[in-house]
């Protein structure tokens, strides 16, 4: 794994690892929303670390703030308090070129709505996350087509996301946010539009990415065989960790 971040200028800028060899560490994240003059707080003083190419299943009820939690994690959103430190430096802070850099070579997200860009292709879609990290068109080409057939969609590279279904656009979304070999997956719910087989699948290949690249995977889920089968299990309750 890179031990060097760069800013969002292009200069490198090296990365000191925590003395823990945590990847990622979170202290006393809270967010707030108002509603009707009130304060509720979504999340409330979560702390947490990841280590390197561990899996985290984030479990909890609906509504119990997982998807406020990756989003935060995904720099999509800022929190009202607390601290975000990846790969050795703080980034809850980062101005908006700063988190794009962080989310395009570091980062692999894979949302609910799976947010696939419907002109596009399958293959088109996995390519576009890779024109970030540089390399030649084929290169790309060639990467975004092996992710696909990973996903079982090598019969698919040519349709566009209204010609596939629920399922087959999850795995889409699943190729697009793995092909870039990202240091830390945040995915919501990256299981629930697939049948068993499927699913079983992607944590085949979320296993053997953690043993090849080194990434680590926290996966918001209500999904029994993936909390079962992760390294770790993390439990929300009404924006606090329990576990
Ligand atoms: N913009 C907002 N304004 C007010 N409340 C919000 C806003 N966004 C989220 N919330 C509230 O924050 C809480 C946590 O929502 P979140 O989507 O993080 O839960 P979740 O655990 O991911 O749920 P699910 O399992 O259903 O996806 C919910 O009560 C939700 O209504």
């Amino acid at each position: 794994m890179s031990t060097e971040l760069l800013d969002h200028q292009g200069k490198a800028t090296p990365c000191q690892p925590t003395a823990t060899g945590a990847l990622l560490t979170v202290q006393h994240l809270s967010r707030w929303h108002r509603s009707e003059g009130q304060r509720l707080a979504v999340l409330d003083h979560v702390s947490l670390h990841l280590l390197p190419a561990e899996t985290v299943a984030l479990f909890g009820p609906s509504g119990s703030g997982k998807s406020t939690l990756l989003n935060l994690l995904a720099l999509l959103d800022r929190p009202d308090q607390g601290e975000i430190h990846f790969e050795g430096r703080r980034i809850d802070n980062a101005s908006p070129a700063e988190a794009e850099w962080i989310r395009a070579r570091r980062l692999g997200v894979i949302f609910q709505s799976f947010n696939l860009i419907p002109s596009l292709s399958a293959l088109e879609n996995v390519e576009i996350a890779l024109l970030a990290q540089g390399g030649s068109r084929i290169e790309r080409r060639s990467r975004a087509v092996a992710m696909l057939e990973r996903v079982g969609l090598g019969d698919r590279l040519g349709h566009r996301p209204s010609q596939l279904s629920g399922g087959q656009q999850q795995r889409v979304g699943v190729a697009r946010a793995l092909c870039k070999r990202p240091a830390l997956v945040l995915a919501d719910e990256p299981s629930a539009n697939l049948d068993s087989q499927s699913a079983q699948a992607l944590f085949g290949l979320m296993r053997e990415l953690a043993s090849e690249v080194g990434t680590t995977f926290l996966v918001a889920t209500h999904d029994p065989r993936l909390v079962q089968q992760a390294d770790r299990t993390l439990e929300l309750r009404d924006g606090r960790l329990v576990t």
